[in-house]
């Protein structure tokens, strides 16, 4: 509490996200035939007023002379205002009370609303300076007191002047002549308040620009409701992740660098440097080297199914949780793989390309049904158990072969081995993850174990295959048809050229790494991974997770969370419980997982605590990292 503080707040597009007359216009207005039009020229004339191009007084004039409002439109504007409420306002609503006797409202707008709308949150109605309407016996609105102070033009200043306000002066507020409280001298600093409104020559005057009030109070050691302002978190959106992505985190309100290709490690090491969120795709490589750059970061999003791109268990040991979207493009792949064996299986691959350069080639010389041919599924996950679902409703004979127990779909036949799965197939599809142990999974002796005449598909990474393998085997007439989406190097923007050993062989599809890219999959990751986010920051909440434990928990209510990250070495709960239970601090709900790094536990307890209590949970040996919600 800082007694010899005092803020002055502003009303319209402040403490309510909308500007009240504009809002009673709207009321007055309601059966008006040009009510639109005359709407708009209020609006106008508000933003003229508030960017300091014309005189208040006379801005106010000609906005009351066409609002056209009555004494009665009042009860209704004060119901839409308690509605637009500024988020950040009624989110720290318990610092307005708290601090009731050192804020002050100070305002060109008009007492007869903003006296309910701000005592409602306990500010003093002897602290809220306005205009007052002018009403003829009609009770129409007809003009304003014109000795009010606030009704002259500079009428902030001029009434400062006569409040002989004493200690720091702290103006919050959006509009010019909140500045110029400050550039009179009646106040310390000029807070240009932005969460509504953003007016350029207001915030080039600014001391600070508060996107919200929880960037005030975080300045002054003052907050309540967030830990941490939600504009202080930067996120950086790398290789082109769909724009829905982005629009929501802003909404969330966090700061948002959309990027459209990858970076380069030594990039990257620079540009994560005040990161607090990453968005990726496949190409980019969340190294060690990186993370150690990553002072800020506090969790990674996968915008995509797989993580082998990024070092999940460096991530873990530094606290940060990675997220992805394990299902959102699925069926895209799948769709993708069964129209590509169609394709190869009747050689329309060199068919289309001879007709491109003229040659007629109506035959039916290799080309086949899929119906009743037997696929083979290598690795039976999400990919490849849709799949299996899928094909053997077109026809398909159905088998597949994964490391682990997997129940089988429909009437699919597991093999024991790899060999016996390639062994029995005419058409493979390879849908393993991208561990590192499956470099090169389908080498020399794996292609040398298909039928003559199979066809081979790999929509899942790269590196599991050996391509000069895979080459040979097209040249020498082994196989019959290839499709490949993805390879060990891939150029990391549209711009780079594509390199491989693999080009301008036949009956071979090759496609840039885009099973998954479908506008639908796309826009369901970005819808996807953006909540994960926004759930773990604002509760903690680790479903998803590819390398934390996966908590999933409830929302907080009056209490505190302590949220701690620590190696997973025996004993660190009964200490953090012990700390609670020296400093008197009574939980009200507990939540603990462990995984082979790392262990997660979320303490709830009750609002009144010490602050020492929060250094010595720090110092626990063991923690990676600690943060409260409020
Ligand atoms: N081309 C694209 O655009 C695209 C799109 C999405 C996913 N993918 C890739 O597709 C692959 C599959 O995705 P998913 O969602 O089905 O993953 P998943 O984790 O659900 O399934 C992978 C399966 O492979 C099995 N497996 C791993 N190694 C194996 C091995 N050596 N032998 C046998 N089985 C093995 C696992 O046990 C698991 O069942 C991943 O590599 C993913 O990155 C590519
Ligand atoms: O969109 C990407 O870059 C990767 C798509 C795919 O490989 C995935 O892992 O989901």
């Amino acid at each position: 509490m800082k007694n010899n503080q005092v803020y002055i707040i502003d009303f319209d597009s402040t403490f309510t996200q909308v500007e009240a007359l504009d809002e009673l216009a709207k009321i007055s207005l309601k059966e008006h035939p040009r009510q639109e039009e005359i709407s708009r020229e209020i609006e106008e004339i508000t933003h003229l007023a508030m960017r300091g191009e014309i005189d208040f007084k006379e801005s106010l004039e000609r906005r009351l002379n066409l609002v056209q409002a009555n004494e009665e439109n009042i009860g209704e504007l004060i119901q839409v205002l308690k509605n637009k409420i500024s988020v950040s306002f009624a989110r720290n609503a318990p610092f307005l009370q708290e601090h009731a006797a050192q804020i002050y409202i100070i305002s060109n707008g008009f007492k007869e609303f903003i006296v309910p709308i701000v005592t409602a949150f306990g500010i003093l109605e002897s602290h809220v300076y306005a205009n007052t309407f002018v009403t003829n016996d009609q009770k129409d609105i007809v003009g304003f007191d014109e000795s009010n102070i606030l009704a002259q033009n500079n009428g902030k200043p001029k009434l400062l002047k006569t409040l002989n306000l004493e200690g720091d002066i702290f103006m919050i507020g959006d509009g010019y002549n909140d500045y110029e409280v400050k550039a009179a001298g009646f106040a310390n600093k000029f807070y240009a308040f932005t969460e509504n409104v953003t007016r350029e020559n207001v915030i080039a005057q600014a001391d600070h620009i508060t996107p919200s009030l929880d960037e005030f109070l975080y300045l002054h050691h003052m907050n309540t409701s967030l830990s941490y302002p939600k504009n202080r978190i930067k996120a950086l959106l790398l290789e082109n992740i769909h724009p829905s992505a982005q629009a929501i985190l802003e909404k969330e309100g966090y700061q948002v660098i959309a990027h459209p290709g990858a970076m380069d490690e030594e990039e990257l090491k620079e540009k994560i440097k005040d990161v607090s969120i990453l968005g990726i795709r496949s190409k980019t490589q969340l190294t060690q080297e990186v993370l150690a750059n990553a002072k800020r970061l506090i969790a990674v999003g996968a915008f995509c199914i797989g993580t082998n791109q990024i070092d999940l268990e460096a991530c873990a040991k530094k606290g940060i949780p990675v997220f992805n979207a394990p299902y959102s493009n699925t069926r895209s792949v799948v769709e993708l793989a069964i129209g590509e064996m169609i394709l190869l299986l009747r050689n329309l691959p060199d068919k289309m390309q001879q007709m491109h350069q003229g040659k007629w080639n109506k035959s039916a010389a290799k080309s086949y049904e899929i119906r009743g041919k037997k696929l083979g599924i290598i690795g039976y996950g999400n990919i490849g158990a849709q799949l299996s679902v899928l094909a053997e409703s077109l026809g398909f004979d159905v088998y597949y072969y994964d490391l682990i127990e997997k129940l089988p779909l429909g009437n699919v036949t597991k093999c024991n081995s790899l060999e016996e799965l390639l062994q029995t197939c005419e058409v493979i599809s390879l849908h393993v993850d991208g561990r590192p142990e499956n470099k090169n999974f389908m080498d020399e002796e794996q292609f040398q174990q298909m039928q003559k005449g199979s066809v081979f598909i790999n929509l899942s990474r790269g590196h599991v295959v050996n391509l000069d393998a895979l080459k040979k085997h097209l040249i020498n007439g082994n196989l019959s048809g290839a499709a490949i989406d993805v390879y060990p190097v891939e150029p990391k923007t549209n711009d780079e050229a594509f390199e491989s050993v693999l080009k301008g062989l036949p009956n071979l599809i090759l496609t840039p790494h885009i099973g998954g890219s479908t506008l639908e999959a796309q826009e369901n990751i970005a819808q996807f991974v953006p909540q994960r986010f926004i759930k773990y920051i604002n509760t903690g909440s680790t479903t998803n997770s590819v390398n934390f434990p996966n908590l999933q928990l409830p929302v907080l209510k009056n209490a505190h969370r302590l949220i701690h990250i620590h190696y997973n070495t025996p004993g660190i709960l009964a200490k953090i419980n012990e700390l609670l239970a020296k400093h008197q601090i009574n939980i009200d709900g507990q939540y603990l997982k462990t995984n082979e790094q790392i262990g997660y536990v979320i303490t709830d307890v009750n609002k009144a605590y010490e602050k020492t209590v929060i250094e010595e949970l720090k110092g626990l040996e063991g923690t990676i990292r600690f943060r409260v919600l409020y």
